[in-house]
């Protein structure tokens, strides 16, 4: 839902015009999902990422790195993502056209109910929607597109439809495929039948070399490069967790249907963390500065009830009454949120969504995405998992490499295992090249089924054993032992389990951008304002002269030169548009300040500076002028201080 009087198209004129950003190649007609950012949308989110960064790796003390994207096929053959990382698709029966199956789903339901809506008030309503956000038309009837179809359903058929839609996540590809039949969804655009849903994977494959023999992939998340490092992270961190690793960079998805401008793209900058710490130790020595801190949550149980409904709580209370499962995971959301609100997400605007567990990766114990609310609706922004020791153990069991953290024990610990030693000398002739994998085939035994082999032995019989060849091999008691035995350990070895809260960069932009705009009355139109907060306004400051008359040009001058050498980002308007106009125009920029050089500056050195969002002023000396500034900028006062302390100016004093 959007706020009141929003209107995205005007926003996007905006966006274009100012070019925050453009689709990429659009002079050959562009490629859905990529967009080029402008300079202005570059400066916006270098801003925001350095918040990022100071907000995360340098408070946290995180160990940040950059990591190839280019990643062997092996890797991510490892981690599950060319097994699992795909979507459902349905196609259009009649045009072809793809649709993503549960967008396609919540679309189509999200339109009945609006239609439910328009009945029981008694209208047929049209909604101002796009081809792309068209709802669905009723089967079978031939409806102008953008219309929604006033169509009454009864009670318990918009029930159903709100649980689905509140669950919808939850749905794997056979679940869609059912609710596409039973509910008679069809294509949003035609109305025609779809094909059931099929599975697509959303990686973007690659050849790495020239022989086009060794098979990769641009890499779907920045994660795995910092789960490969571990071993060296952990050394260069002492040998000790918890630590946390942190990448921000370009991950590539092929997105079935990108449709929603930068919030589902095909390319896109991600920043993730991971915070690697002992199983058996999840609290978090910072929990006690945020546990009072509270947070807007929608739990699982909630959805699956089929409710939206926010529960509000501190995290401390969270955490004791483990809907969050541990402090760690508890001390991220915080984190998460104060990163968001700081670079200006409406919090009102924010939740913090758990997963039902069809939805959750099979390994994690929880996983809470940050939602911001814009015009496109709920969409998760972060993500913030705890994905237990899956992705270090896969590692380690594919390479050999041991990706775990020895700690010595204060006291040593005798323990009761059972261990198997070969009769190397009896196992090698009798096995030759078939020796190894049936010694790995042992290895992979546990505790209990090494029992039972040792009892089967024990009778003197010959024991079949399929190895991992899919061979059978004959085992008798010469060729191993198996005993209970005591050992003794010096030191613990264990996998460490990670938190990763994983931000999308774009989609934070976006949001950001629908949380700051604003119209304000103009003279003869409204004018567009975007609100950012100064640590992330594209620019600080916009040096005007009243004219471009040359007396002015000195303190111009010497202003760019001043704002240079202070480290803010500025820029000189010494076009030939009104002061209203520059003013109007760096609003819609996000411009925070404006120094205005006029006649009375010739004569006493003074200046104005304007704020953007109060569109009060001051004048002061110029020096002085540039210290506030310098304050400002850097949060050391506020505007608010700033009119407290100096007389304001009113505007009619600087001629238009
Ligand atoms: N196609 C995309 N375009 C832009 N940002 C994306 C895209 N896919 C994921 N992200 C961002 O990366 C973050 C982490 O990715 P994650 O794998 O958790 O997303 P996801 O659950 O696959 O997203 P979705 O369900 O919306 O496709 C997301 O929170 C989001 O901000």
């Amino acid at each position: 839902m959007a706020a009141p009087n929003f209107d995205r198209t005007e926003l996007e004129a905006l966006l274009s015009k100012r070019f925050f950003y453009a689709p990429s190649f659009s002079i050959y007609g562009g490629v859905a999902g990529l967009y080029d950012y402008g300079p202005t949308g570059c400066a916006l989110q270098t801003n925001l990422l350095t918040v990022w960064r100071n907000h995360f790796v340098l408070e946290e003390d995180m160990l940040e790195l950059d990591c190839s994207i280019l990643t062997p096929a092996e890797v991510l053959k490892t981690s599950g993502h060319v097994d699992k990382f795909s979507d459902f698709m349905v196609k259009d029966t009649k045009t072809g056209d793809i649709y993503r199956a549960d967008h396609l789903v919540k679309g189509v339901l999200e339109a009945r109910l609006e239609g439910h809506l328009l009945a029981k008030m008694g209208k047929l309503g049209v909604t101002g929607g796009d081809k792309k956000d068209a709802p669905a038309k009723p089967a079978g009837k031939k409806v102008k597109k953008g219309t929604v179809v006033a169509v009454q359903l009864s009670d318990e058929v918009a029930n159903e439809y709100q649980t689905i839609l509140a669950q919808l996540d939850n749905y794997d590809g056979p679940g869609l495929g059912d609710l596409i039949t039973r509910l008679d969804i069809r294509a949003l655009d035609t109305g025609n039948p779809v094909t059931p849903p099929v599975e697509f994977n959303l990686m973007f494959e690659s050849s790495i070399g020239p022989t086009g023999q060794l098979k990769g992939y641009l890499r779907p998340e920045t994660a795995q490069g910092q789960f490969l490092n571990f071993k060296r992270l952990l050394e260069f961190n002492n040998d000790r967790v918890p630590f946390a690793s942190a990448t921000i960079g370009k991950s590539f998805r092929n997105e079935i249907s990108p449709r929603a401008g930068l919030l589902r793209v095909r390319e896109f900058t991600m920043a993730e963390i991971e915070h690697f710490v002992d199983p058996l130790l999840k609290d978090h020595p910072r929990f006690a500065e945020v546990a009072d801190v509270k947070l807007r949550l929608l739990p699982a149980a909630t959805q699956l009830a089929g409710g939206s409904d926010i529960t509000e709580v501190t995290i401390g209370e969270a955490v004791q009454s483990k809907l969050v499962d541990n402090e760690t995971l508890g001390y991220f959301l915080v984190r998460i949120y104060k990163f968001l609100i700081r670079i200006g997400i409406n919090p009102d605007r924010l939740r913090f969504r758990q997963h039902m567990s069809n939805e959750m990766a099979h390994y994690a114990c929880d996983c809470w995405d940050a939602e911001i609310q814009s015009s496109y609706g709920w969409i998760e922004c972060v993500g913030c998992a705890d994905r237990s020791a899956y992705d270090l153990s896969v590692h380690a069991a594919k390479t050999k490499e041991r990706l775990t953290v020895q700690q010595p024990l204060p006291e040593p610990i005798i323990e009761d295992v059972v261990q198997l030693t070969l009769n190397k000398k009896v196992f090698g002739p009798r096995f030759k090249k078939a020796a190894r994998v049936v010694e790995d085939h042992l290895n992979s035994l546990d505790e209990s089924q090494l029992l039972a082999l040792q009892t089967q032995l024990a009778t003197g019989a010959e024991v079949p054993v399929v190895a991992g060849d899919g061979n059978t091999y004959q085992l008798d008691a010469s060729l191993l032992t198996i005993e209970r035995v005591q050992v003794k350990h010096n030191v613990r070895e264990f996998t460490p389990n990670v938190i990763e809260p994983s931000f999308g960069i774009g989609r934070i932009l976006y949001s950001l951008i629908e949380h700051s705009y604003y119209l304000r009355e103009g003279d003869d139109a409204q004018r567009g304002v975007l609100s950012f907060p100064t640590c992330v306004a594209p620019f600080k400051c916009l040096v005007l002269p009243l004219s471009n008359a040359e007396v002015f040009n000195p303190t111009v001058q010497y202003l760019a030169r001043q704002l240079r050498r202070l480290g803010i980002a500025a820029k000189v308007d010494d076009s030939s548009a009104s002061i209203g106009k520059r003013y109007a125009r760096n609003d819609e920029l996000g411009t925070s300040f404006a120094l205005t050089v006029d006649f009375q500056t010739v004569k006493d050195q003074t200046v104005t500076l304007r704020e953007r969002d109060s569109t009060q002023q001051i004048r002061q000396p110029v020096d002085q002028v540039l210290v506030i500034l310098k304050e400002l900028i850097a949060e050391e006062t506020t505007w608010k201080d700033v009119v407290a302390k100096y007389p304001l100016f009113t505007a009619q004093e600087v001629p238009q």
